[in-house]
């Protein structure tokens, strides 16, 4: 029986009584608490957290929260009922009220302290103090941890209320940003790519200000203040230990500032480990043999990650060091996107800049491995041999993350099978067109690859995806000409793979070495169609639904919610009307809709 249907047919958990039993405190138990710190987490002034893992905080429940959604695939991997999401005690769990959880839950949650590099720069800037101490968790306070079907899960809430880490800001976060969040994290996970999930979503009548973009405004900059109702999204992963997390405390081991410095370096690393390697790493092997192995799996992950945002279209457009999950999954969904034409330098976020476009997160990716291995390597210091090993991990990063890129490419143009040392100059030329072709026809990303993966007879199907009005001086004839060499070289390379499969033709130095590839072009139609979503979350889907649901109606929401989580499926034909489509030319450049200027 599969995990899903055993989850299916055990009883189902209606009650937080239920749910506490599973409670396990890990990161409570095992870690050092800030020793200025009070156990009653009554501490949401600003201030310097000078050591220790994590401050306990008692979040700031929201007034009168509403129910907005759940996410019932998560709800179902975790055997939750789904009448769970309403029942008074869970909502007020997860709407910020510890006060009166059942034991053993705990009535205190938890936040923690992080260091930030922009892209491989260390910054110190951003912490009111000048010293790094006050840079942390603002507004996301972890509320529970438990082990459930033989899986470890923190439960987090986003916009719980201020922290000592919340450099004077209001610790909330808006309806809008938490249902992007929301939306996305349950559509990321659909797609097949690693992420923290969202559990549920809860909305209040308390308002703040936030800056935003007036209607229509062309403006990089939002350019009026208006007042939004807050809410708390709760998130769910193994652990949410950041990348900025490990640099914090090595950073104090180099400064020296305190003589545990070095102790909660080691702790906070072995936590990690136990927290999200422990299936792949040894817990009995010595601390630099642990570490080794550590970097070589992250860096596995993360690159890995990087090649299926990019296959997905995924931008995470402010990828930093503390928005880097040292679990190696997606983690802080504020300036994200998925671009809709392709376009190597496409960045949500108009403070990005190149650093962190589309095509540039393997390279932003290397920086945040560089600051991981800077962060591990205090630990390894008297260790030669394994030094030498570690540094040949972290030079290897760019050659591991190219061969990434190239498995991706290939299996979204269907040659997963394909015998390419017999074929790479083909298969070459027909990548380097095909990138001339899509900048310079200007493609919509997603409906090329899925309309490819249909392997059309000609290229009207393709030309679906055109955004003609973008194409410039492009001379159209001679575009289309070019598309139809270039779609009778690629088949001609797919009828290659296959006669590669079924006939005699060595096999062994195949992408995959795997011999039981497709046999015919349906087949390949049907690999190709499990890899190139038809649908994504695009900015101008999510937007008509946060107005909606500022509106107190949920219909879009909820139906996004559906769709977003079947992104490989063929649905009705008004949902493939509406969701299956270019983005109109006139919702271009608009903010707040094609670029971000913040997460708030
Ligand atoms: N309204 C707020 N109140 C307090 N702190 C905030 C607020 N908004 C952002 N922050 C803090 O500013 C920092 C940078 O924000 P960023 O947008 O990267 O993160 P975030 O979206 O709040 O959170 P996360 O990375 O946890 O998903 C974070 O440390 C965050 O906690
Ligand atoms: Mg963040």
């Amino acid at each position: 029986m599969s995990n899903r249907q055993s989850q299916q047919n055990s009883v189902k958990i209606t009650t937080l009584t239920q749910l506490a039993s599973s409670a396990s405190y890990s990161l409570l138990d095992s870690l050092h608490r800030d020793p200025d710190a009070t156990s009653s987490g009554i501490d949401y002034q600003p201030r310097q957290v000078f050591s220790g893992h994590y401050v306990p905080v008692r979040p700031t429940p929201i007034t009168n929260p509403k129910y907005v959604a759940h996410s019932k695939n998560l709800f179902l991997e975790l055997g939750f009922d789904d009448s769970l999401a309403t029942s008074p005690d869970f909502v007020r769990l997860f709407s910020g009220d510890l006060s009166q959880v059942p034991e053993p839950m705990r009535q205190v949650g938890w936040s923690t302290g992080y260091a930030l590099s922009i892209y491989g720069t260390e910054y110190i800037q951003q912490c009111p103090f000048q010293t790094g101490n006050g840079y942390g968790d603002g507004r996301a306070i972890s509320v529970f941890e438990a082990v459930i079907n033989d899986q470890r899960w923190e439960m987090q809430l986003k916009g719980g209320g201020r922290t000592p880490y919340c450099r004077g800001a209001d610790g909330r976060a808006v309806l809008r940003s938490s249902i992007r969040e929301f939306l996305a994290q349950e559509h990321m996970h659909a797609l097949g790519v690693p992420t923290s999930r969202s559990l549920s979503l809860y909305v209040s009548t308390d308002k703040v200000q936030r800056p935003w973009y007036s209607e229509d405004s062309r403006s990089e900059n939002p350019d009026i203040l208006i007042s939004e109702s807050v809410a708390i999204t709760t998130r769910v992963a193994p652990s949410f230990i950041r990348v900025g997390q490990l640099e914090l405390f090595a950073r104090r081991v180099r400064h020296q500032e305190h003589a545990n410095a070095l102790q909660e370096l080691e702790k906070i690393v072995l936590h990690l480990i136990q927290r999200e390697y422990a299936d792949v790493i040894d817990k009995e092997l010595p601390l630099a043999a642990q570490i080794i192995l550590l970097a070589k799996e992250f860096r596995s992950r993360l690159t890995s990650l990087i090649g299926q945002w990019i296959r997905v279209g995924f931008c995470q457009g402010n990828f930093n060091s503390d928005n880097c999950a040292a679990g190696g999954y997606t983690l802080d969904y504020g300036p994200f996107g998925f671009c809709d034409v392709f376009d190597p330098q496409y960045s949500p976020w108009t403070g990005g800049g190149l650093h962190f476009a589309l095509m540039n997160q393997p390279n932003a990716a290397q920086k945040n491995f560089d600051s991981f291995c800077s962060a591990l390597r205090p630990l390894l210091s008297a260790e030669h041999d394994f030094l030498r090993q570690f540094d040949e991990i972290q030079e290897g990063f760019s050659n591991v993350m190219h061969t990434q890129m190239n498995t991706m490419w290939a299996k979204k143009l269907g040659f997963e099978h394909l015998n390419m040392n017999n074929h790479q100059q083909l298969y070459n030329s027909m990548l380097s067109e095909l990138d001339k072709l899509m900048k310079q026809t200007k493609v919509d990303y997603t409906i090329f690859f899925r309309e490819l993966s249909s392997i059309p007879d000609d290229i009207t199907p393709l030309q679906k995806s055109f955004y003609s009005d973008l194409a410039g001086g492009a001379d159209e004839q001679t575009l289309n000409h070019r598309w139809k060499v270039w779609l009778d070289d690629w088949k001609v390379l797919i009828n290659i793979s296959i006669s590669d499969i079924s006939g005699d033709n060595s096999i062994a130095n195949s992408t995959n070495n795997n011999v039981s590839g497709p046999q015919s072009t349906k087949e390949i139609s049907a690999h190709m169609k499990l890899v190139n979503p038809k649908y994504i979350l695009r900015e101008w889907f999510v937007v008509p639904a946060y107005q909606q649901a500022v509106e107190g109606n949920y219909e879009l929401l909820h139906e996004l919610q559906d769709v977003m989580t079947q992104p490989y499926a063929e649905l009705s034909k008004d949902i493939e009307a509406k969701y299956y489509r270019l983005k109109p030319t006139q919702l271009f450049e608009v903010g707040g809709l094609s670029h971000l200027s913040c997460s708030s």
